[in-house]
């Protein structure tokens, strides 16, 4: 990066900015100032639709060709922004095997001398903490694992704006705050920060300012060096990952005695190739429970959820009981989807149709007989189905959203979708992999909502969360995987 540090001329300027998304009547983003020095850090923050991708895509210089901008966008010259997407499944190129090789790409792409890449790409993993995960393929790789591998390959770029939608989704507190310290280094050196999303968090919380949007205009912005408190985050619909947990707003009863046991489970181990992830893993969840399941970004969680949804083969000796004493240690995946809900971590590997609508329907079988039913059987199974169907979108706040392509929705609404699916077919247990990503407080509202009353029916919920309010707000047992050891103990 270019010697900054001697100049206070703007990194980055917007004023009275707008764009359009080509093919539609509203603006995404009317009169946006925002101004970038040397050293400075901005959050946008906004709810979902309130235009923060969108004006974190206009600051980095992405959004030509998809609409009509108006007003002033300026770059300093001979500078640059590079940015991280909110979308975890999109952050990985695709072109390259391992961690190592991933991270030097970008250099690569820009044509600089290998060396010099390979020695940018080590740097910055380091500086991330990914150094011992160099030779990792990337497809063995964690949730919180990929995020940071991505951010490493951004940093090699040098450049002057980093702009990162987002960034605290899937990363443990200490990868946030390694990441915290490696934004102030980078600002140190005069490089300029914009952070956007729905979400207040450690990161955002180091910020200068945080400017809030709604329906793509500046609603509000606090003062230089303040933080912002309670009541405009909340007036924004933003989640406040930092605020103290209430749990009593969640009118959860107290002390109550354990329902029926629906998941019993004793000796999980678990090797991912040659490393032992789960070692002796046991837990019990019972009816009315949701049990929070915590640790590191590497911990072994989704490894636990999956090796329970029968996709990950478990080491001898584990048993798994279901609900009225099923075995299902030994059943295949399909088998204990009847029992166990999945939702993982990646929406994209659950989904397959091209509408939300098919792939909810899609996800319900029509009747005992399938295709046999007599044609007026047919035609009744397939009006429940359709009510089934309407009513799960609703509760998932998926309405209005049938015709989408699952793929046009953004992350949290896409895992929506999963959740959905999984509903449909009604287990007596939800497996859910970090639902809380990328929402905003509505989001969250309506997520705590659809578990308690998954719950309240009876059922049992096993939730990932890197989000300890949430996780102590929703859950009424915790779980915590750490150091391969796990250790259990009640909220
Ligand atoms: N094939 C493999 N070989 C070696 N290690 C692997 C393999 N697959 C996964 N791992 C490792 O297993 C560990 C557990 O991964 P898992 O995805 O279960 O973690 P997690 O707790 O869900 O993490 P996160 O919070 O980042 O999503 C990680 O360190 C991951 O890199």
């Amino acid at each position: 990066m270019p010697d900054l540090t001697s100049s206070r001329l703007p990194l980055l300027r917007l004023a009275e900015f707008g764009f359009r998304y080509r093919g539609t009547e509203t603006p995404a983003l009317e009169g946006v100032d925002l101004t970038l020095h040397p050293g400075e850090a901005v959050a946008v923050l906004g709810p979902q639709g309130a235009g923060t991708s969108t004006l974190a895509r206009a600051a980095a210089g992405l959004l030509g060709e998809h609409g009509h901008s108006t007003g002033v966008r300026e770059l300093r010259d001979d500078h640059h922004a590079g940015m991280l997407g909110d979308d975890p499944e999109a952050q990985l190129t695709g072109l390259t095997r391992t961690v190592r090789e991933e991270a030097a790409l970008p250099g690569r792409l820009l044509g600089l001398p290998l060396p010099e890449c390979l020695e940018r790409a080590e740097a910055g993993l380091q500086e991330l903490g990914l150094a011992g995960l160099a030779e990792r393929a990337l497809d063995t790789l964690s949730g919180g694992e990929r995020q940071l591998t991505a951010l490493s390959g951004l940093l090699t770029l040098r450049p002057s704006v980093l702009v990162l939608d987002q960034p605290s989704q899937a990363l443990d507190a200490g990868a946030r705050r390694r990441l915290a310290r490696s934004l102030r280094a980078f600002r140190d050196a005069g490089g300029a920060v914009l952070l956007t999303g729905h979400q207040h968090d450690d990161l955002t919380a180091t910020c200068d300012q945080v400017l809030f949007l709604d329906q793509g205009r500046p609603a509000a912005i606090t003062p230089e060096g303040a933080r912002p408190d309670q009541r405009p985050l909340d007036q924004h619909g933003i989640w406040d990952a930092r605020r103290a947990p209430a749990v009593q707003d969640l009118g959860r009863p107290g002390p109550v005695p354990r329902g029926e046991v629906l998941l019993h489970v004793r000796d999980l181990s678990v090797r991912r190739g040659s490393t032992p992830v789960l070692d002796g893993v046991a837990l019990d969840l019972c009816a009315g429970e949701v049990t929070a399941l915590l640790g590191a970004n590497g911990s072994g969680k989704s490894t636990l959820l999956g090796a329970l949804a029968g996709l990950l083969a478990a080491e001898p000796g584990a048993r798994i009981t279901g609900p009225g004493g099923v075995e299902l240690g030994a059943a295949p995946a399909h088998h204990r989807a009847r029992h166990l809900g999945w939702v993982g971590q990646d929406p994209g590997d659950q989904l397959s149709a091209s509408t939300v609508r098919a792939e909810l329907v899609r996800a319900v079988p029509l009747g005992p007989g399938g295709r046999r039913l007599r044609r007026a059987d047919r035609v009744r199974a397939s009006a429940q189905r359709e009510h089934q169907v309407e009513q799960v979108m609703q509760t998932a706040g998926l309405s209005g959203l049938g015709q989408e392509h699952p793929y046009d929705l953004v992350p949290a609404q896409r895992k929506d979708c999963v959740i959905a699916s999984a509903l449909l077919l009604r287990p007596a247990v939800l497996l859910l992999d970090e639902p809380t990503l990328g929402r905003d407080a509505a989001g969250m509202r309506r997520l705590s909502a659809l578990v308690r009353s998954f719950t309240t029916a009876g059922g049992a919920v096993l939730v990932a969360t890197h989000d300890r309010r949430w996780a102590a707000e929703i859950g009424d047992r915790q779980l915590r995987l750490g150091e391969h050891r796990p250790s259990s103990g009640h909220a």
